[in-house]
């Protein structure tokens, strides 16, 4: 998905916010909305503060849904769970650069397991710290709010971090954490291409405010 992304803007519903009892009927409305991609993520109650889910739970979402599985490793010792996660057939699997003890080796891996590989970085961490390490990427993470929780509100910060990961590398950048109608277009403006959106698509219906932060985000996206 990402290494064919060219120009295009994509919604990736976060499931985290979903009802996890009707994961695969949440995941098609969706795709009625215009997702092309379902975020997964993956917390250890250690790299932050809560706990999610894992393997079995991908194998089982990617049986149920034709769009490209991106897990989002939360956690510590990283290494440990990509042979895992790739046997379940995600698409894409990102990991923390400040968890990732060896990056460039982890990034290796993933990409040797069959998956494209993303870097993600903390609200507090540079974006020139991955200079050396953006090479091995397919694409990079921004996260727009503290990671851990769904719901939180979009970091204002954040598209001048975009802006400046631009000027680094022309390689995708996805967007996660308080994305919505509103900060969807500021976040496009910058230069991100892929929208990660939890509580603002699962709050109503969800096709509806798929589409709806979509639509905000193309405007936006013509107009760069
Ligand atoms: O990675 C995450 C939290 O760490 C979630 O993907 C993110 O918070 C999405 O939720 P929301 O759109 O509600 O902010």
């Amino acid at each position: 998905m990402f290494r064919e992304l060219g120009e295009r803007i994509v919604g990736a519903p976060s499931i985290l916010s979903a009802d996890f009892a009707h994961l695969a009927e949440e995941v098609e409305r969706t795709k009625a909305g215009g997702a092309e991609l379902v975020h997964f993520d993956v917390m250890d109650n250690h790299f932050v503060p809560n706990l999610t889910i894992g393997p079995p739970v991908a194998a089982s979402l990617v049986r149920a849904t034709d769009l490209p599985v991106d897990v989002h490793l939360m956690m510590d010792n990283p290494d440990n769970l990509i042979p895992a996660f790739a046997e379940a057939g995600v698409a894409s699997i990102s990991v923390h650069q400040e968890a990732a003890v060896h990056l460039h080796r982890t990034l290796t891996r993933i990409q040797e397991a069959g998956c494209e590989a993303g870097i993600v970085l903390n609200p507090a961490t540079p974006p020139e710290t991955l200079e050396w390490a953006l090479p091995a990427a397919d694409f990079v993470l921004v996260m727009s709010v503290n990671p851990g929780f769904g719901g939180q509100s979009f970091i204002p910060e954040t598209p001048e971090k975009i802006r400046r990961l631009r000027e680094m590398t022309d390689k995708p950048i996805e967007v996660d954490g308080g994305i919505t109608a509103e900060t969807a277009p500021l976040v496009v403006e910058a230069g991100a291409q892929v929208l990660v959106a939890g509580s603002a698509v699962f709050k109503g219906e969800p096709a509806e405010e798929m589409r709806r932060i979509l639509d905000a985000a193309r405007s936006a996206g013509r107009s760069r």
